[in-house]
């Protein structure tokens, strides 16, 4: 195996705190990111996110633990060795952070006037990353002249500028519009294939590691509760986190119609089940649902529905109404043919 680009082993991080106990942002963190590939991090707010991802240019430091970036331990480097690893380490933000008096190419020339870079290699180098990320006749806008999308195309060139050989990402798309999301996700993906870049991003949307990340590790409170290819993540989710992360990706919900109406426990003997139902690869095109009616007698209404696909494999979510008299008979049929299921409400 290829020694990992970036290796977390036994990180804890804890915040003193006056007065009281100390909060543990981070618990005994063991991952291994693996070069030139694309891993997600995902995690609700404050599950610790940033703290790790901070942790690999040095912004933040191991309580305990180290921080191995290409075979640099990055907590114990100060000076020259710190400023070493942070020009192989780009980062862009979800709120860009661009120097409002610098026009789009004065922003990306920034790292190399700080890095000392000849400045007759300034202006070709910036035309050259202006050109990677298509803004080309953008360069003499200022930030505010720029869409969001431009002004992420600008964060990355700047990230780019002085050639890192990792990139992170905190939340890049999380202020964008989905059509501008999808086209940054596109940009990313060009960067990691032609630069050979290894990439970690943050993220609280599954549908951004679903769209780009070939690798995925799930925090919860500190702690990865799961971790590996995100197609084995998606297919055979272990963790509670990542099962309700993924019956949000299809972005499936309840029709309104329902959803007025739902209860958080059934009333009466007629009462339907809202159960959301996820599937993925070969089980996304079983005839589960067919085989449940016909073979246990179970009628199925379904409600809301959407089929996607992670790299060129099928990934399902389906709204479904199923007897509450017969909820748990049924769900453990779907998931012993390895269907997710999660009860929403009731209804009547
Ligand atoms: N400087 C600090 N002092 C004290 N506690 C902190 C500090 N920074 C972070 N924390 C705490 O550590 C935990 C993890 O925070 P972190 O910002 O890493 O989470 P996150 O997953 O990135 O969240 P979000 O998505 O909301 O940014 C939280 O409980 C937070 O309150």
């Amino acid at each position: 195996m290829a020694e990992p680009a970036i290796s977390f082993q036994g990180v804890t991080r804890r915040y003193p705190q006056k007065g009281g106990s100390d909060v543990v942002a981070l618990h005994d963190i063991w991952l291994d990111v693996p070069q030139g590939a694309i891993t997600g991090i995902i995690g609700r707010s404050g599950a610790g996110k940033s703290t790790l991802l901070r942790m690999v240019n040095g912004l933040e430091r191991p309580s305990t633990g180290k921080v191995i970036v290409n075979g640099r331990d990055v907590g114990a480097a100060s000076g020259p060795a710190l400023r070493a690893v942070r020009r192989q380490v780009g980062m862009i933000f979800q709120h860009f952070n661009l120097l409002a008096s610098r026009t789009a190419a004065e922003n990306i020339a920034l790292p190399l006037e700080i890095a000392g870079t000849d400045p007759a290699k300034i202006a070709p180098r910036t035309a050259e990353l202006i050109e990677r990320v298509g803004l080309t006749a953008q360069a003499g806008r200022y930030p505010a002249e720029l869409s969001g999308g431009q002004k992420q195309r600008v964060g990355i060139a700047r990230a780019l500028a002085t050639g890192p050989r990792v990139l992170l990402s905190d939340e890049a798309t999380s202020a964008l519009d989905p059509d501008t999301t999808r086209q940054v996700l596109e940009l990313l993906q060009a960067i990691n294939r032609d630069l050979g870049l290894t990439i970690l991003l943050i993220t609280h949307e599954m549908a951004v590691v679903r769209d780009i990340c070939s690798h995925v590790a799930v925090i919860e409170a500190g702690r990865i509760v799961e971790a590996g290819e995100t197609y084995d993540v998606f297919s055979k989710p272990a963790h509670a986190t990542t099962r309700s992360f993924l019956t949000g990706v299809t972005g499936v919900a309840v029709p309104q119609f329902v959803a007025g109406q739902m209860r958080e426990a059934p009333q009466g003997t007629e009462a339907q089940a809202v159960v959301q139902i996820t599937f993925i690869g070969a089980h996304a095109t079983d005839p589960m649902l067919a085989r449940l009616t016909a073979e246990r007698g179970v009628g199925v209404n379904i409600l809301a529905g959407a089929i996607e696909e992670i790299g060129a494999r099928p990934f399902g979510s389906l709204i479904v109404g199923l007897p509450a008299a017969r909820l748990a008979e049924s769900q453990a049929f779907l998931e012993e043919h390895g269907l997710l299921t999660e009860v929403l409400g009731y209804v009547g």
